[in-house]
């Protein structure tokens, strides 16, 4: 397996506050990685480098062979599109309907509004979403949201997706099926990076473990 991330020295933060220092890690192609730590400790502040919304402050941080601490904005367009996020707040345009939001990722790839619309139903039934295709983001549970979210990560196929605590505060029957879907996602051979306050009591596949504490990055297993 070759290594899809690899970073090096990696410095991040804010105007005033540096939260992960001199990290060093990686992560193999179609790895299944967890990305654990405290509230604060920088789970979120490593997923947004690593598609590019925050600049590294110091080191560096290679993804699929894109430099993301020199990257230009054209590049890092190039780069998301390889690349399905799933946000800890949706991010579901709340003016389009569902069957909308999640076709986006086809659209913005090229595909025509009746294939990225059929493929859309297609990954809908998958997260048992049919039922709601013509509804507004709004209409729908926290719940059924996230799996709208994570249909639209996943649907164009990319090469990561990268989940900022896709489960957190979800009903046992989509948290399953939300991992499920993360599960079968990783078999098609994406490489998969959920970040979470702890590991799950339970999971079959095997995985690496990333811990962030105290702005040190350790890689676990
Ligand atoms: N936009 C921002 N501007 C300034 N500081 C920020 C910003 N976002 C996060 N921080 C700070 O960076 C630190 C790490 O936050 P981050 O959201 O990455 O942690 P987290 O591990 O994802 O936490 P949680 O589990 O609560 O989501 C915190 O101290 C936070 O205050």
């Amino acid at each position: 397996m070759g290594k899809l991330v690899l970073a090096k020295n990696l410095t991040l933060g804010y105007k005033n506050e540096i939260v992960i220092k001199n990290a060093n890690f990686s992560i193999n192609s179609g790895e299944f990685v967890f990305l654990t730590g405290v509230s604060g400790s920088g789970k979120s502040t490593l997923i947004k480098s690593m598609y590019g919304e925050i600049k590294p402050a110091g080191g560096f941080l290679n993804i699929g062979g894109y430099e993301l601490h020199k990257i230009r904005k054209s590049k890092l367009s190039e780069l998301r599109r390889y690349l399905g996020v799933v946000f800890q707040d949706f991010k579901l345009i709340p003016e389009w309907n569902i069957l909308k939001n999640v076709s986006l990722p086809l659209l913005i790839a090229g595909f025509s509004k009746n294939e990225a619309e059929e493929k859309a139903m297609h990954m809908l039934s998958k997260v048992k979403l049919s039922h709601k295709a013509d509804k507004f983001p709004l209409e729908l549970s926290g719940g059924e949201q996230q799996r709208a979210a994570i249909a639209r990560a996943i649907i164009h196929e990319p090469v990561m997706i990268l989940a900022d605590e896709p489960i957190s505060g979800l009903d046992e029957y989509s948290a399953n099926l939300v991992m499920e879907l993360f599960i079968m996602a990783n078999k098609l051979g994406i490489t998969i990076v959920i970040a979470s306050h702890s590991l799950p009591q339970t999971f079959n596949i095997e995985y690496k473990h990333i811990h962030l504490e105290k702005g040190s990055v350790y890689e676990l297993s």
